[in-house]
């Protein structure tokens, strides 16, 4: 029902007044007489201003009225504060004050102006029958900053709250609601009792707390519409403050003392308000400097009319306290209030009132509903549908990658001697366009995310005739762009070969370059083909949909290649659409170096080929791919396609090479960029995928960390797939080589090619690759310590990859891996993979004494600075194992004896293809150590 509200307050200056009390009987016996004197109704003067005195004092104070020692408190009150205190009647606020120095007479003041004050208001009710009032009455005491009830007997300091409406309340402060005036003459009463008195020097009953009486006053009419009038509500506070003292003149000491520093300091704030109020309101007013000011706020400078009556004593022992008390009231009647009347809306209009604000509030939502919430709202849909569908695409990937890894497996399990003699038989055999089942056929997924690159491999039906052709002609076979599966042949043609007999003929093909990662599909009889349809496997790119994009514009750039290839060879031999199969290859390879296991190479200059034509080379034939060129250069699998690319149009042009040269320059340089972009944005989509672990992991819950170690070991995984197709491709040349004598100085070329692709993975520029190994050991060294990486895979790794051109990409992975690991570890993993290491070394040092002989383990304890007869040496030694990554040294000794530690006598007889799968932290601690054993025995 309550809402504040108020009807034009004027500014008026608090009223102040001056009442100085008769001498008391201690301050007659010793004729304590002072000088003041009371010139009129409104100043008081000091006679005898010391004129002695150097510095002149002001000797007259003029206020609102000034009462002498023969006016009475009715006086006072009628003349100094009723006009004020009674405005509550009316819906104002209203505050009287009694301020002054210790037994100036301020209890005296205010106990009469209080009295009376409730008379007048219980005389004005009755007058007012009209109207209905309702009295509520309480009191608060201010005792050493504390504030408590002085209706309650409970002595609980009370919390002060700020209430935006009403300003700062007392809460829990009991309000009683008056039942007539008696009952208001018994509280007071109470109130009486309740307060802090104690007997100082000059006071007999001196009041050391500053109370509070609070008299609220609610009216409204009483026989007119009462639902849709208006009510009044006010409060008139009666404050009698405790006095300022002086510690020397109140005698005080221990409990008194420290009453009198915390009812001087309280006073202080009230004078500091008062002054800065006097002096206008743009200053800071320290308010909530003491609980005094900031209670009475309100009624200073604020929503009230405020009476000021300041006593003083004429005795002239306290004729400083009366002059500062002077000077204080000087102040105090220059600070002005803005007092309202309170209306308190009746239930009708405070209905309506609501309603106009709701209306409001609906509008002000309803428009910012209509721009900013909206558009965020819509803003979060597109994310989550965008990851939505990101979702479902790497759950595509994992499947596919999980279907070709099953795949490989089954076909380096399959593939024996006669297989691989009847595949080889059937060499260059085209595969047909793959079947969407096909590659979803099974699902081993095991929902792994945070995949970037993939490797895959799978079974491919068989092709019809005339694709198989036309596409074996052309040394292209297809690509399915709709799984971004490419694959790719490439066909050696030498220059006795006719390329009509290609066409017709299914023999020939004898030696192949193949790219990395792919695999020369055999060509197989009709008669067999369908046997073999499950035999038929070929390593294939798949690419991430990440690179979709890159795909995308590495077809629009071979949409050139086609065009303009075609003019060259449509001249000779249109039928076979080479340049269009050529543009496939080419895409095809861009796509290869869009995987991971082109280890993000710096693409070669490709455009600054060894030899620019066949008088350079001779070796370099015209109308074939220069498996002799393509041998002696440091070429990628992307380096080797684009030299032919560069010759293959020279070769065969027919007389438009010249028309065609410009925009096959465009075209290469074209090439070259999109290559460049490519490994540049291949490391950031590897960026992007450690970004997708981090969000996993920052989303902290187990679940999401759980999901990304398997991610970590399928990133491992792509390690393996390396050598695995290196393994394969290696395979298929030497079933080549058995199947046909004739054509194995062509399969040689291939295997050197192979070679070579190895080494150019390995490093961009072979001589640097010592120094280049050392510093990445050194990196790897400290990475692994970092990582607590598990001491036996240390050692293999140290012992096995030793600097040779072919270790590059282990080396590579394998820090790259470990800085992954790194990031992982700073995210809080760093606990369990040290107790795994604990637990190795644990295991090593039981090893100690069982690999060791006595006279093994003594000289080790000598050489490595272990006492030889101290306790726990064993364990000791165990501890320093590989502690120290800066002494490579030492790390070879590290390693020499962990080696020995766990019987690994030959350490190359472990393949170095196995790596990558076995430093990861485990959450299994057995099983991880079960590896690792089982490892250590081979
Ligand atoms: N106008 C007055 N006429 C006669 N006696 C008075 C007058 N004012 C005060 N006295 C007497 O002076 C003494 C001190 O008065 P009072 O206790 O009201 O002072 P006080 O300012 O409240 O002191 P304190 O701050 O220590 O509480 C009392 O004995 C009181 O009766």
């Amino acid at each position: 029902m309550r809402n504040g509200g108020g009807e034009g307050g004027e500014e008026e200056r608090i009223f102040v007044s001056v009442r100085v009390r008769p001498l008391i009987s201690q301050e007659i016996e010793k004729n304590d007489h002072s000088k003041w004197e009371i010139i009129n109704n409104n100043t008081i003067i000091l006679k005898n201003n010391a004129p002695d005195r150097s510095v002149v004092l002001p000797c007259a104070y003029t206020f609102d009225r000034v009462f002498g020692p023969n006016s009475d408190t009715r006086q006072v009150y009628e003349e100094g504060a009723k006009e004020v205190a009674l405005s509550v009647v009316n819906g104002i606020n209203s505050s009287i004050f009694a301020y002054g120095q210790t037994s100036s007479g301020k209890t005296y003041t205010m106990n009469g102006i209080t009295v009376y004050t409730v008379e007048d208001i219980y005389e004005y009710i009755q007058k007012h029958e009209e109207r209905e009032f309702i009295l509520k009455f309480s009191a608060i005491e201010i005792y050493n900053e504390g504030v408590s009830d002085l209706l309650s007997s409970d002595n609980t300091p009370l919390r002060l709250l700020d209430d935006p409406e009403r300003g700062t309340v007392v809460e829990k402060l009991t309000e009683v609601r008056l039942r007539d005036k008696c009952h208001l003459e018994d509280l007071l009463a109470i109130c009486e009792d309740q307060r802090q008195i104690g007997e100082t020097s000059l006071n007999e009953a001196s009041s050391r707390s500053h109370q509070i009486l609070r008299l609220t006053i609610e009216s409204s009419a009483r026989h007119h519409d009462r639902d849709s009038s208006s009510s009044l509500a006010a409060t008139v506070n009666f404050v009698d403050l405790a006095g300022s003292e002086r510690a020397s003149q109140t005698l005080s000491a221990g409990t008194k003392l420290k009453e009198g520093s915390h009812i001087n300091r309280s006073l202080l704030t009230l004078g500091t308000v008062i002054r800065k109020l006097s002096k206008g309101r743009n200053t800071h007013v320290p308010y909530r400097d003491s609980k005094l000011t900031r209670i009475l706020q309100n009624s200073l400078g604020g929503n009230a009319r405020t009476a000021i009556i300041c006593t003083m004593s004429p005795a002239r022992i306290h004729d400083e306290q009366s002059r500062n008390t002077l000077l204080f009231a000087s102040c105090a009647k220059e600070v002005t209030t803005n007092a309202n009347v309170n209306v308190i809306m009746s239930d009708k209009a405070l209905v309506k009132h609501l309603q106009r604000e709701l209306v409001r509030l609906e509008d002000e939502l309803h428009y910012l509903g209509s721009t900013h919430t909206t558009t965020h709202l819509d803003e979060l849909k597109e994310k989550d549908t965008k990851i939505i569908k990101m979702e479902k695409e790497i759950r595509e990937l994992i499947q596919q990658r999980n279907l070709a890894q099953s795949r490989l497996h089954n076909l380096l399990s399959s593939v024996g001697d006669d297989q691989a003699l009847r595949l080889t038989e059937e060499y260059g055999r085209l595969m047909p366009k793959p079947n969407a089942h096909n590659l979803y056929e099974d699902d081993h997924s095991s929902r792994h995310w945070g995949e970037s690159i993939q490797l895959s491999v799978g079974h491919q039906p068989v092709a019809s005739e005339d694709e198989s052709s036309i596409s074996q002609a052309s040394g292209i076979s297809y690509h399915s762009p709709e799984f971004g599966i490419s694959k790719c042949r490439f066909p050696y043609v030498n220059d006795s070969y006719d390329r009509n007999h290609l066409k017709s003929e299914n023999s020939v093909n004898s030696a192949r370059y193949f790219p990395r990662n792919t695999y020369q599909s055999p060509r197989i009889p009709q008669s067999q083909s369908g046997s073999l349809d499950d035999q038929c496997k070929e390593v294939r790119c798949i690419e991430i949909n990440d690179l979709k994009k890159k795909a995308d514009e590495s077809s629009l750039l071979l949409d050139d290649c086609d065009s303009l290839l075609p003019m060259t060879f449509e001249a000779k031999e249109p039928s076979l659409k080479a340049g269009n199969s050529f543009g496939l290859a080419l895409q095809n390879q861009v796509k290869m170096t869009q995987t991971s296991d082109n280890l993000m190479k710096p693409v070669p200059d490709v455009l600054t080929p060894r030899c620019a034509n066949s008088q350079e080379n001779p070796a370099c034939s015209t109308k074939s791919f220069c498996l002799e060129d393509i041998k002696h250069n440091n070429n990628t699998p992307t380096y080797s396609l684009l030299k032919d690319f560069q010759r293959r149009p020279e070769n065969v042009s027919t007389g438009n090479s010249s028309a065609s040269s410009g925009r096959e320059t465009e075209v290469r340089s074209r090439v070259s960029q999109k290559l460049e972009i490519s490994t540049r944005e291949e490391l950031k989509v590897e960026d992007v995928a450690i970004a997708s672990e981090d969000k996993l992991r920052a989303r902290g819950s187990k679940n999401a960390y759980a999901t990304s170690i398997p991610s970590i070991s399928n990133h491992v995984e792509q390690l393996e797939e390396v050598p695995q197709s290196q393994n394969q491709k290696q395979l298929v040349q030497n079933q080549e080589m058995h199947q046909n004598p004739n054509e194995n100085y062509k399969v040689e070329e291939a295997k050197n090619v192979a070679s070579n692709e190895t080494l150019s993975s390995s490093s961009e520029s072979p001589s640097q690759w010592p120094s280049e190994f050392k510093k990445q050991q050194r990196e790897i060294i400290e990475l692994w310590d970092t990582c607590n990486v598990s001491l036996i895979h240390r050692t293999y790794f140290f012992l096995l990859f030793k600097g040779e051109p072919t270790d590059s990409s282990y080396m590579e992975v394998e820090h790259r891996r470990l800085s992954f690991l790194k990031r992982i570890n700073e995210s809080g993993t760093v606990a369990s993979s040290l107790k795994n290491l604990q637990r190795e070394r644990a295991m090593l040092h039981r090893r100690i004494q069982k690999k060791l002989s006595s006279e093994e383990r003594n000289n080790l304890y000598i050489k490595w600075g272990i006492e030889v007869d101290s306790k726990k040496r064993k364990m000791r030694l165990a501890k320093l194992l590989w502690t120290d990554t800066k002494d490579i040294e030492y790390v070879k000794e590290s390693a020499s004896l962990v080696a020995k530690l766990i019987g690994l006598l030959e350490p190359e007889l472990v393949l170095k293809e196995t790596f990558g799968l076995s430093f990861m932290p485990r959450e299994c601690r057995r099983r991880s150590f079960r590896f690792n054993l089982m490892f250590s025995s081979r």
